[in-house]
C-alpha cells in the first residue's frame, strides 16, 4: 500500500518512524512538505519518498494522511481536492477540523475518516481515537485501522463529537505525563537526588505502575490506596495534592484541552 502524507512534522514523523518498525506494515510512503531538510530527514531516515508540492505521487497513494496544523488544513483541503480521482481515503489527524468542513473543502468528497493520534507512535506505543464519514467504504476503514495499528492500538468511535474529548485524553495525553515527570523530577532535585537518578527513578515509576495498573481489574483508586499506609508518606503526599486541588485541576485542564478542540472547529471551520 502506498501512503502519501502532507505535512511532515512531529507527529506525521512518529507515524512514519512507527510504520518503518514494523516490518509486516509493508507500506512505501511519501511525503510532502515544504521544509527541504525535514524531507531529506524522512528519506535517509526511514526511505520516504519526498516532495515539496502534491503531485502525481499523491495522487496515486490509497490512503492519504492530512498532517498539516489545523490552521494549514483548508489550504491544504484545496490544493488536494483536484487529485483525488483516484478514490483514495483521506485521513485527517488534525485536532478540531469536522469531517463536514473538511469534505466541503475537498469539493464534498466523503471518503474521510478523521484521527486523533498520539506520540508514543514513535515507538509503536501509540493510541489512536478514529471515526469515519459516512463516504467510507468498509475496506477504507479497514485501511485506516491497519495504518494506525501499525503503531499501537486503535479505538473507533462512532460520534465525531467524541475526538476532541480524546483529543484531550490521549492526544495531548503525553504531554501531561512528561508535565508530571518534569515535576517528580525537579522535586528529586530539590531533595538532593541527582538529575539523572531522579530521571530514572520517576521514569521506572511511571512504567510499573501503569504496567501494574493495565494488568490488573481493580479500580485505579483501589491500587492507589494499596500504596497509601495510614498516617504514611504517601497520605502526606495525596493529602497535599488534594489540598492544592490537583485533581480538580486535571481534570479542568483537559476540560480546557477539548473546548480548544471545539473552538479550533468552530473558528477555521467557518471559512
Ligand atoms: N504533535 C502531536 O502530538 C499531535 C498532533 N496532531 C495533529 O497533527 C497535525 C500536525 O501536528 P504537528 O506534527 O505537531 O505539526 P508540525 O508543525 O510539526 O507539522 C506540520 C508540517 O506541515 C508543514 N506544512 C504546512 N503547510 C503545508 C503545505 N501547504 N504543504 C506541505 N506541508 C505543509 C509544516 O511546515 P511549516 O512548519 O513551514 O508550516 C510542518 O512541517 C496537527 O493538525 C495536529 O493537530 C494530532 C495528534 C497529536
Ligand atoms: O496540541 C495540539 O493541538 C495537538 C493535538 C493533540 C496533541 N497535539
Amino acid at each position: 500500500m502506498k501512503i502519501a502524507f502532507i505535512g511532515g512534522g512531529n507527529m506525521a514523523t512518529a507515524l512514519i518512524a512507527g510504520m518503518a518498525k514494523d516490518a509486516g506494515a509493508g507500506v512505501q510512503v511519501h511525503v510532502v512538505d515544504r521544509d527541504p531538510q525535514a524531507l531529506a530527514r524522512l528519506a535517509a531516515q526511514y526511505g520516504a519518498r519526498t516532495a515539496g508540492a502534491i503531485d502525481a505521487a499523491v495522487a496515486d497513494a490509497g490512503v492519504i494522511v492530512l498532517a498539516v496544523k489545523p490552521q494549514q488544513m483548508r489550504e491544504v483541503a484545496l490544493e488536494l481536492a483536484p487529485h483525488l480521482d483516484g478514490g483514495p481515503l483521506v485521513l485527517s489527524i488534525a485536532a478540531g477540523i469536522r469531517g463536514a468542513d473538511l469534505s466541503r473543502w475537498l469539493g464534498g468528497y466523503g471518503a474521510i475518516v478523521r484521527a486523533m493520534p498520539n506520540t508514543p507512535a514513535l515507538i509503536g506505543m501509540g493510541m489512536t481515537g478514529l471515526v469515519a464519514l459516512k463516504g467510507v467504504s468498509a475496506a477504507q476503514r479497514a485501511a485506516a485501522d491497519g495504518v494506525l495499528r501499525a503503531v499501537g492500538q486503535t479505538v473507533w468511535l462512532d460520534d465525531e463529537a467524541l475526538i476532541d474529548p480524546v483529543t484531550a485524553v490521549s492526544g495531548s495525553g503525553p504531554a501531561y505525563v512528561f508535565y508530571f515527570l518534569e515535576a517528580m523530577q525537579a522535586a528529586a532535585l530539590e531533595m538532593g537526588l541527582s538529575a539523572q537518578q531522579g530521571r530514572e527513578l520517576a521514569l521506572a515509576t511511571f512504567a510499573g505502575a501503569t504496567q501494574l495498573a493495565a494488568q490488573s481489574d481493580e479500580p485505579l483508586e483501589v491500587l492507589r490506596r494499596r500504596v497509601t499506609s495510614t498516617g504514611g508518606t504517601t497520605h502526606a503526599a495525596i493529602a497535599s495534592m488534594e489540598a492544592a486541588g490537583v485533581k480538580a485541576a486535571i481534570v479542568e485542564a483537559m476540560k480546557a484541552a477539548a473546548a480548544r478542540g471545539r473552538a479550533l472547529g468552530d473558528e477555521l471551520g467557518a471559512d
